[in-house]
């Protein structure tokens, strides 16, 4: 049996006053899958994830996260309808768009897990321990702010964020273009178990041979358009 629909953009638009800087686009992505976006800048692949990730509403077309609809109308206002909190988790290029830079790491990384349920701050130092074990980072001060950690740092702990409440699925924008090779490495082999594990994931970025390489499906954009794949 296929794995189901975590994710499912149907005919969405999105217009920044002159710019249609999405048109009428059309994506599914299921349990485990890895799905990969590439274009030039300025092609909307920003805009599309953060339509994915329903951190805004499409001016048009409908964004469904698990079967159901992201947004509910009531009163004429547009509210946010995620299946849960932490259904999707997106990661920035600039990890520290995803880290408060005055909290210690333990607390950027089990904050999604403190909104889900009550865990005493012993309780997230272990928690948060284990889930940067899990991205390579054992053994970190888990009382360092972000400035004390390198990028590459930074950005392994904004994942260990992301992943920290079992997320269903990830979007992720150009989540390595800060980092150098060798980091890049270990950061796509964590996406490839991630997926593995069943998370959906969703990518953005200009380099297309590093997609094609790790995606199950890859996607062109131009100009707003979500084109169909090539594989
Ligand atoms: N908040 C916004 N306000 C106004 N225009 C916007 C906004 N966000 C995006 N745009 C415009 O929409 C178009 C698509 O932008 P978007 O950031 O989605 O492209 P992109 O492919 O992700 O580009 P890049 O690779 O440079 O990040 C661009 O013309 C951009 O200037």
């Amino acid at each position: 049996m296929a794995e189901q629909p975590v994710i499912e953009a149907v005919g969405v638009s999105r217009r920044y006053a002159t710019t249609a800087a999405l048109r009428e686009a059309h994506l599914i992505v299921r349990e485990g899958e890895i799905v990969g976006i590439y274009g030039a800048s300025g092609s909307g692949k920003s805009t599309l994830l953060r339509l994915l990730a329903a951190i805004e509403p499409p001016d048009t077309g409908e964004v469904l996260l698990g079967g159901a609809p992201a947004w509910v109308r009531r009163y004429g206002m547009r509210h946010r309808r995620p299946p849960r909190p932490g259904y999707v988790m997106p990661i920035f290029q600039n990890p520290f768009s995803s880290l408060d830079v005055r909290w210690p790491i333990w607390r950027s990384v089990t904050e999604p897990v403190a909104i889900i349920r009550r865990a005493s701050g012993a309780e997230r130092r272990a928690l948060a321990g284990e889930r940067l074990a899990a991205v390579g980072l054992s053994g970190l001060d888990l009382e360092a702010t972000p400035s004390e950690l390198s990028i590459g740092q930074c950005q392994r702990v904004a994942i260990a964020r992301a992943l920290a409440a079992a997320p269903a699925a990830v979007v992720a924008d150009e989540p390595t273009s800060a980092l150098d090779v060798t980091t890049v490495a270990g950061i796509l082999r964590l996406f490839k178990q991630v997926a593995a594990g069943g998370t959906a994931l969703v990518l953005v970025s200009h380099d297309e041979n590093m997609l094609r390489v790790l995606c199950d499906r890859v996607r062109p954009m131009k100009a707003g358009v979500l084109e169909p794949g090539g594989c």
